[in-house]
């Protein structure tokens, strides 16, 4: 099942970059370069129906009409992996502000874990674009989410690499309203709630922080 508000980036750049990221051998440096291009792609991608409006704008030769972005957009990593993301969504809305949520996953349940929460009580942005390489269960976007909604967001975007089969279905089914823009679903999770094939963990693999194995 794939519902109406997921959007599966089908690109060669993205199946491309996309082979490199999930491969073992990729070291830090390469790995955080290509989460960042990645990014970029699926940024564009989500943004394609944001609201604008018209502006009259003076050229050096004659006034024409244009369109601006008319919309608070929020940024919101999900720390720590969602950082990767940060700088190339800025670079595409550099009038976007940024608020941050950190979240882990309790190793033995897999369940989110908040721990970090610079969300404001009031005067909700129009459009969140929520940034996290990975949904897995789908645990900790379900959370950001109703964060997102307490804080009165009704245009919230989820910005993922890869998505496991399972966790979209669960997210999908439970914010229908909620979009969700991906560059690959995998089939399933492991007995650790990993992806697979998926690419290992992505906050260690981009701050270069194995744990022990
Ligand atoms: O869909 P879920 O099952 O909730 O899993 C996805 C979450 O797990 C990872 O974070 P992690 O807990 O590894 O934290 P980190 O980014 O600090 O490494 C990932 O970046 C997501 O936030
Ligand atoms: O496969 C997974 C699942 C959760 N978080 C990750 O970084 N990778
Ligand atoms: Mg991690």
């Amino acid at each position: 099942m794939t519902a109406n508000h997921v959007f599966i980036l089908d690109h060669p750049l993205v199946s491309h970059h996309l082979s490199a990221l999930r491969d073992r051998a990729t070291r830090p440096c390469e790995f955080r370069a290509l989460v960042s291009r990645l990014a970029m792609l699926i940024g564009v991608h989500a943004t394609e129906d944001i609201p604008m409006r018209e502006v009259e704008v003076q050229t050096p030769i004659t006034t024409t009409m244009c369109e601006q972005l008319n919309a608070e957009i929020a940024i919101v990593p999900v720390l720590r992996a969602g950082l990767g993301m940060v700088d190339p969504l800025l670079e595409l809305i550099p009038d976007a502000s940024v608020w941050h949520l950190g979240l882990y996953r309790n190793e033995e349940t897999a369940e989110p874990v908040g721990y970090y929460d610079k969300l404001p009580r009031s005067n909700a942005a129009d459009v969140a674009l929520v940034l996290d390489p990975m949904l897995a269960t789908g645990g900790s976007i379900e959370l950001v989410v109703r964060r997102l909604q307490r804080w009165g967001v009704s245009d919230i975007r989820v910005l993922s690499i890869i998505a496991a089969q399972p966790g979209l279905d669960r997210v999908a089914r439970d914010f229908p309203d909620v979009k969700i823009y991906v560059a690959a679903v995998d089939p399933s999770l492991n007995e650790n709630a990993f992806i697979v094939p998926g690419l290992g963990d992505a906050g260690d693999r981009i701050f270069d922080t194995p744990q022990s194995e």
